[in-house]
């Protein structure tokens, strides 16, 4: 037997207990790292408690033993018989995105809920300890509380997703907001990424805007390379159309007939392409390949259904989301601006083109969210253009979380 003695400075102790069903005997189920029990360095996983501050806790359900710590102010003694073969579990550090939405609060699995960390799809997640196969402990970067929390493991997580996806809809599983035409969140609920930085003789991120439609991606990407025409480039694009007088192939477009079109698509060479006038238009893999390896910076602005077309380990895109501000915003700031519409070519905004760029806003946060790498939002044209300048700067500058793939590519 051992004595330890704790002080108490947080009302948990952080740590879960489990009772042995057949035995009745109290062990330490998890210590959580960075809690009180952890930092005692006294109390491990495994360790078999037998007394808390005199009382024998043998047979007593955990949320009495809860009870009795709970009672005691300053310290608290614990008599244990410590685990003698703790399995030592030599891990590296592994750093995932999440790709959805967890609430512990809502989740009737989680051992202890208190215990419990949520957090929102795009959070980057410190996994600290995963040596139980159903429940890692995190903590959420940047942090700065020392206590990690407990999140489902990434095979928990599969498995609450395909309940959720079968159980629609009486959803036991609302702990898990996914989107379900997020395939790829469904296999891979974590992305492992890691921390890095640009050499300074790398091709450039590729940097890639995603908005909803009217709410300025144009105008700020047009904007950006008038700012510095040596530096930013936007791809040639792709065309069927037939050139006009003035144009020439490899300027303002690459002119190719159909037929060469057709098999670029064929062959996947378009980020992304469509049709307008009967004439087709794509910008290739090639044409954004050409901008990089000249050392140029090249900036696009996408569907957020090519997002993850440009999420490759060669072009290392960069997604900057463009948000619309609040409606009261919308009306003052596009006052004098012209909306592009379908049937008419300019006409001024009107109330229900900021409603559905608001609506769309939400889809697309709610769909794709996980992928932006900065968010801004598009009130004042000048401040925009001066954000959007800092940040396609921090993006090629500083280090940033990337997934790991892009660094250390795995053959697939
Ligand atoms: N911050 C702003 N303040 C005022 N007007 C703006 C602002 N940002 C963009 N606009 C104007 O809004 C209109 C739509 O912008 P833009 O063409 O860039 O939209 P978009 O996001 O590219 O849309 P789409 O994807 O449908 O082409 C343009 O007339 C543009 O000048």
């Amino acid at each position: 037997h051992r004595l330890i003695c704790v002080l108490k400075s947080s009302p948990s102790m952080g740590a879960t207990i489990k009772r042995n069903e057949i035995t009745g005997e109290i062990f330490i189920a998890r210590v959580i790292h960075g809690g009180l029990a952890d930092r005692s360095g006294l109390l491990h996983a495994g360790d078999r408690i037998i007394e808390v501050n005199g009382f024998p806790v043998d047979g007593l359900e955990p949320e009495q033993v809860i009870q009795v710590q709970a009672r005691s102010h300053g310290t608290i003694m614990f008599k244990v018989i410590p685990m003698t073969e703790r399995a030592v579990h030599n891990q590296t550090m592994l750093y995932v995105r999440a790709m959805v939405d967890y609430s512990p609060q809502q989740d009737p699995s989680i051992p202890c809920a208190d215990a419990g960390m949520s957090f929102r799809k795009g959070d980057v997640l410190e996994i600290v300890d995963q040596s139980d196969a159903l429940w890692w402990q995190a903590r959420k970067l940047p942090s700065s509380v020392a206590c990690a929390g407990l999140v489902p493991s990434s095979n928990m997580l599969k498995r609450k997703q395909r309940e959720f996806w079968w159980s629609q809809p009486y959803q036991p599983h609302a702990c898990v907001q996914t989107c379900d035409s997020c395939s790829s969140a469904l296999c891979c609920p974590y992305e492992e990424v890691v921390r890095h930085q640009r050499h300074p003789e790398d091709t450039h991120r590729l940097l890639a805007l995603v908005g909803p439609s009217s709410v300025g991606v144009n105008e700020l990407r047009r904007r950006l390379i008038e700012m510095n025409p040596a530096v930013f480039f936007g791809p040639i694009p792709h065309t069927t159309r037939a050139p006009r007088g003035y144009e020439e192939s490899g300027r303002e477009y690459h002119f190719t007939s159909r037929e060469v079109f057709d098999n670029m698509v064929y062959n996947n060479r378009f980020l992304e392409y469509g049709e307008y006038k009967g004439n087709l238009y794509g910008t290739s893999i090639q044409s954004v390949k050409d901008i990089l390896i000249n050392g140029k910076m090249c900036i696009i602005d996408i569907e957020p259904n090519a997002i993850q077309a440009v999420r490759t380990h060669e072009l290392r895109a960069y997604i900057i989301y463009v948000k619309p501000p609040p409606l009261e915003r919308l009306r003052e700031s596009r006052r004098e601006s012209l909306i592009t519409t379908n049937y008419y070519i300019n006409r001024p905004f009107k109330d229900e083109d900021f409603q559905e760029m608001e609506d769309s806003a939400r889809k697309m946060e709610t769909h794709y969210g996980q992928f932006f790498d900065h968010v801004m939002v598009n009130n004042d044209l000048q401040d925009s253009c001066v954000q959007l300048l800092t940040a396609v700067t921090r993006a090629q500058d500083e280090p940033q979380w990337v997934p790991s793939g892009w660094i250390r590519p795995t053959p697939e």
